[in-house]
């Protein structure tokens, strides 16, 4: 089983990870880890902040040499930012001055419902935390999980289905393998699965429209797990099933509002025998599947096909035209005002997901095969592999 927490304020220090249980000697791919943090950050649609942040993993504790102790391990992503905010975010003792205290709460945050339950005269105690710049901590803990995975010959990915009312048509990608869904998410500013300049286009426009016209966007991504054998996860209690801790990790995400697996929403619509994934068998690939409407799961276990997930993203709520509010120190009503925000923070969200996914997916793994060293982790997992092959 891992262990996982973040800690660390937006415009703090810097955002921390905890992860506890990643099996000794395990050699990190420093490499790959910085790279997954800077995919976070890119993306169409992004405002000012990343132009500041360059964030890259520090480890501060359970590596050595390069290699995991099986000791808990936290990691770093220190906040460039942090400079231009330390008078105010600094810890030591200090009063601030009144017209330096946010009291205005912004829709569709977490401002007015924090500072009722805590009881503060100041949003920014609200805010610096419910910030989506905590997902670095998750990326940071999430390659880590993802490296691991890849040694283990598992391959996780996502790529971006519609941004606002724009969207990919499902005829030009449902045919291309997910790797190269992927490849072609990973060069496109919108990370969409086709290489179509003129969909690309179309994409940005609708961004460039919507920060033109001081709106805000959301959209659809999917995410998906390859190379998982059959019975991950399991069906005997509701806190062990695989799609529900799935759905929970990707929901925890800041602003995804739902998940579906498979055929999702649209296995509602359609009968029975439209949904559900026929069994065969051959000698050299043991049992398979044609379809894959389930999305890999079946009674809270992977049942050895990809794992597909889609969410979807609400708008950014930081509007440059602005939504009614209240002050919460006068009263009065106003306008909310911004000086930088994203537009559009699908594409972020979408490997922010694949680092949830990762760290789901290998603690349902570790807990099928708990093991204190990498090496006799891989052992276990190819012995189990082979067995359910040749069963
Ligand atoms: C990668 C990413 C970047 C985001 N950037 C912003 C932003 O610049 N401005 C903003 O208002 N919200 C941004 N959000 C969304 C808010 O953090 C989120 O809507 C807020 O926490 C409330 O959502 P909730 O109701 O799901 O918690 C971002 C979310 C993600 C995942
Ligand atoms: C910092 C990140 O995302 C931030 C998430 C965010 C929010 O309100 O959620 C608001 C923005 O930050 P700021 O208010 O400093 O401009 C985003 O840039 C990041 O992704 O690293």
């Amino acid at each position: 089983m891992l262990r996982f927490l973040t800690a660390g304020e937006s415009h703090g220090k810097g955002i921390f990870a905890y992860l506890e249980g990643i099996p000794a000697n395990f050699q990190i791919d420093f490499e790959f880890i910085n790279g997954e943090l800077s995919r976070r950050q890119r993306g169409y649609g992004r405002g000012g902040r990343m132009k500041i942040e360059r964030d890259r993993v520090d480890f501060l504790s359970g590596v050595r040499l390069g290699r995991t102790l099986g000791s808990p391990i936290l990691m770093a992503v220190w906040n460039r930012d942090y400079k231009n905010w330390e008078d105010i975010m600094k810890s030591e003792p200090g009063e601030l001055p009144e017209d330096r205290k946010v009291t205005r709460p912004r829709p569709g945050h977490a401002d007015l419902s924090g500072v009722l339950k805590y009881g503060f005269n100041d949003v920014r105690n609200v805010l610096e935390r419910s910030s989506a710049r905590e997902t670095a901590g998750r990326v940071a803990a999430g390659a880590l999980c993802k490296n691991v995975l890849r040694e283990l010959g598992v391959e996780i990915g996502s790529y971006v289905v519609s941004i606002g009312r724009v969207g990919v048509p499902k005829e030009l990608y449902e045919d291309l393998p997910f790797k190269e869904r992927f490849e072609n998410a990973e060069r496109s500013e919108v990370r969409i699965p086709v290489l179509d300049p003129s969909l690309e286009e179309e994409f940005k426009r609708e961004i460039d429209s919507a920060r033109k016209s001081g709106e805000s966007l959301g959209g659809i991504f999917e995410v998906f797990a390859l190379g998982l054998p059959p019975g991950i996860g399991s069906h005997t209690q509701w806190d062990r099933r695989l799609d529900g801790r799935l759905a929970q990790s990707v929901v925890s995400i800041q602003a995804i509002k739902g998940v579906e697996f498979g055929a999702g929403f649209e296995a509602g619509r359609l009968p029975g025998s439209f949904v559900h994934d026929e069994i065969f068998y051959s000698e050299g690939r043991g049992f398979y599947r044609e379809t894959n409407r389930a999305g890999g799961l079946e009674g809270g276990m992977t049942n050895g096909e990809p794992i597909v997930l889609r969410a979807v993203m609400k708008p950014i709520p930081t509007l440059y035209s602005p939504l009614r509010s209240v002050d919460i120190k006068t009263k009065e009503p106003f306008e909310a005002s911004i000086e930088r925000s994203d537009v559009c923070a699908v594409p972020a969200a979408s490997v922010v997901a694949e680092s949830m996914v990762a760290i789901t997916l290998l603690s349902a793994v570790l807990e099928e095969f708990p093991s204190s060293n990498f090496d006799r982790l891989k052992v276990a997992w190819e012995l189990y592999r082979r067995e359910v092959k040749n069963f």
